[in-house]
Parts: C-alpha cells; structure tokens; sequence
C-alpha cells in the first residue's frame, strides 16, 4: 500500500501547483485561552482531482474546507488557488452541503437560476435559462424544475444543489458531507452521477465524508486527519483504482479491503476518538453550539434578503456553525 509522505506530496505540487494549503493553523479564542483546531495543515491538490478528507467529528474538515471555500481563514499559513491566496469566497470555488441550502419559496429552476444570474450578468435570460435547464438535465431533474424544496425527495433537493453549483463552472467543488442525510439507494446514484459530472468535466473536487466506501469507490486520494486540538494530516492514502470506476469490480478487488482496514485501523486504532472531551473542547462545543443556533437563525433572516451567489455565502457560514454531532458512519460496520 503506498501512503503518501510530505516530502512526496510536495513533489505534486512541484508538477502542478493548482490549490495549495500551506502550513495553516487555526485557532479559537475560548474561555480558559486559544483552542487551537489545526496546527501545520499542508496540502497541494492538483488540478482535476478529487479528493476526500476523512477524519473523526470535530477534528476541523469543516474548517479546512472553509478556507478553502473562503468563508473562513488561516490563523497563520495561506490557501492560495493557482499562486492567489484565498481571502474570501468567489464563484471560483462553489461548496455544497448535507442540508441543501435551497430558498424554500422557490422552485428547483429558480434556486438554480438566481445563481447563474448573480455570477454571469452580462448574459441575457435565453442564455442564462439554457445554462440551468442544461445543469438541471445533467442531474435528472428535468421534469422536477417547476417544484419546490418541499415537494422534492432528500436525493432531488441534493440534485438542485449539485445542479446550482455546477451551473456557474466552479474551478473547485467543495462538498461537505453532501450524501450523509441521504438513504443508501440515492447515495450510491448520486455517487455515481457525481462521478460522471466529475469525468466529463474535469472538475477538481474536495469532499469531506464520513464513510470510506463512499470514499474508496470515488477519489484519487484519502486524506486521513488527526483526531484534534491541533489536527493535521495523518496520512494521505492514494486509491490505485482505475477509471472509469465500477462498484462491484473494486469491491472484488483485494486491494479493496487492505485500503479499507488500513483507513479504519487508522482511524480507530491509531487515532481513536477519546470518549471524554477534554476542558477546552467541550468549552469550545458548548461555544459551537450556541452559534449553530444562532448561525442558522440569522442564515434563515439573511437568505430572505439576499439571493443568488450571496445565498451560498450565507449556507456556508450556517455550516461554518454546524453541529458537531456525527460519528463516523462506516458501512459494514
Ligand atoms: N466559530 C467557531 N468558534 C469556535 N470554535 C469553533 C468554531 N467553528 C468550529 N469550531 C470548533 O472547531 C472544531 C472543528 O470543527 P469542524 O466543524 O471543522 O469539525 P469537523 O471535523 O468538520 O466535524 P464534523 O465531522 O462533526 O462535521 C470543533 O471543536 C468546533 O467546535
């Protein structure tokens, strides 16, 4: 099995500096002093990857991803996108969520359009309705474009956001657990619908997971992350198989489970999640916890203000606050 050291990672970035995380840390400011989340965090993505990053709850995927989005940013070290660093959020990089993130009074064709109309104004509405009933095909929801969030299932409401990110041809997908909510069936479609986008565009991808299957069957590398205060990166898994990807051929593959056990023995052996927070983590949860409840409140004010490109901005902040509740949900488990 071949992980990936610093000095091997950096010889990528040497080839094709595209999305590079150097040195960041981050830290809070909590009651009893600074809570530091990640210390030394260094990444180089290249262009047209897909990446997972895996790790335990709290350990700060999120707030990784965050800089990456720009809705967050380093304490100390740079995210830089192709030489620039990354200040602030930008049509460049689009995130998806696990909830979605759609305006509730609007339909699946709207959702989609106001962010092409916020991000490409210079295009007439006959250009800019084509874009969305082109991105609304790409995901099957042709037929649901007139229907609500309410009316639409777990797996569809996830399609309109795919759909809406796309639509405005992001540089860098950033997706935070997008299946979690969903049930087994839709997720392995729309693991497969991801995958298909992802072909046929080239897209450079980052997803956080909690599952490693969903993992295994999708990216070109595992990034495997300490357990925090003070997270890094662990270890950096490449995954050998060849694409296009067919399910039920990697799961024959030997090399399949080797991976597997070696993430999860990772993941619960060498880094196992304490069952007891210590002083400042859960100084630092209760903290959270406040902010998610306000987070989402005011995020559900603002969505009513402001629409398009800005309602992303505000769903990312709502997850830059979200709960820290998850276990790591592994399949087979
Ligand atoms: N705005 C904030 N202020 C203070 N602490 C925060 C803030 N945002 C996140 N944290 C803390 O940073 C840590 C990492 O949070 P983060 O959401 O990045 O973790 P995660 O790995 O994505 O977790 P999960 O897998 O549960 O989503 C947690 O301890 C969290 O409470």
């Amino acid at each position: 099995m071949h992980t990936m050291n610093s000095t091997e990672t950096n010889s990528i970035k040497a080839k094709i500096p595209f999305l590079s995380i150097d040195q960041v840390s981050k830290v809070y400011p909590s009651p009893t002093g600074d809570y530091t989340v990640l210390d030394g965090v260094d990444l180089t993505v290249c262009e047209g990857e897909f990446v997972c990053l895996i790790g335990h709850s709290g350990c700060g995927k999120s707030t990784l991803l965050n800089m990456v989005s720009g809705f967050n940013t380093p304490t100390t070290g740079e995210v830089k996108l192709l030489d620039k660093e990354i200040q602030e959020p930008g049509p460049d990089r689009m995130m998806v969520f696990q909830n979605y993130c759609l305006l509730p009074w609007k339909t699946a064709f709207e959702n989609v359009y106001l962010a092409v109309k916020s991000v490409y104004p210079e295009k007439n509405r006959i250009e800019k309705v084509k874009i969305v009933e082109e991105h609304l095909a790409m995901v099957g929801l042709t037929e649901a474009a007139n229907k609500k969030p309410d009316q639409l299932s777990g797996g569809m409401k996830q399609r309109v956001a795919i759909a809406r990110a796309l639509a405005i041809r992001p540089q860098v997908l950033i997706l935070d657990e997008p299946f979690g909510a969903l049930d087994a069936i839709t997720k392995e479609e729309l693991q497969e619908e991801l995958l298909n986008i992802w072909q046929d565009h080239r897209l450079t991808v980052m997803m956080i997971t909690h599952d490693i299957d969903e993992a295994l069957f999708l990216c070109d590398r595992l990034v495997m992350m300490t357990n925090g205060p003070s997270a890094k990166i662990g270890e950096i898994l490449e995954i050998p198989f060849s694409r296009p990807r067919n399910r039920a051929q990697i799961i024959e593959d030997p090399r399949y489970y080797e991976l597997r056990n070696y993430a999860l023995d990772f993941l619960f052996h060498r880094h196992a999640h304490s069952e007891e927070p210590t002083e400042d983590e859960e100084i630092v949860e209760s903290k959270s916890g406040f902010n998610v409840k306000w987070g989402l409140a005011l995020g559900m004010v603002a969505a009513v203000a402001i629409a398009g490109f800005a309602l992303v901005q505000n769903c990312s902040q709502k997850s830059a606050n979200s709960p820290q509740t998850t276990e790591l949900q592994l399949q087979g488990q």
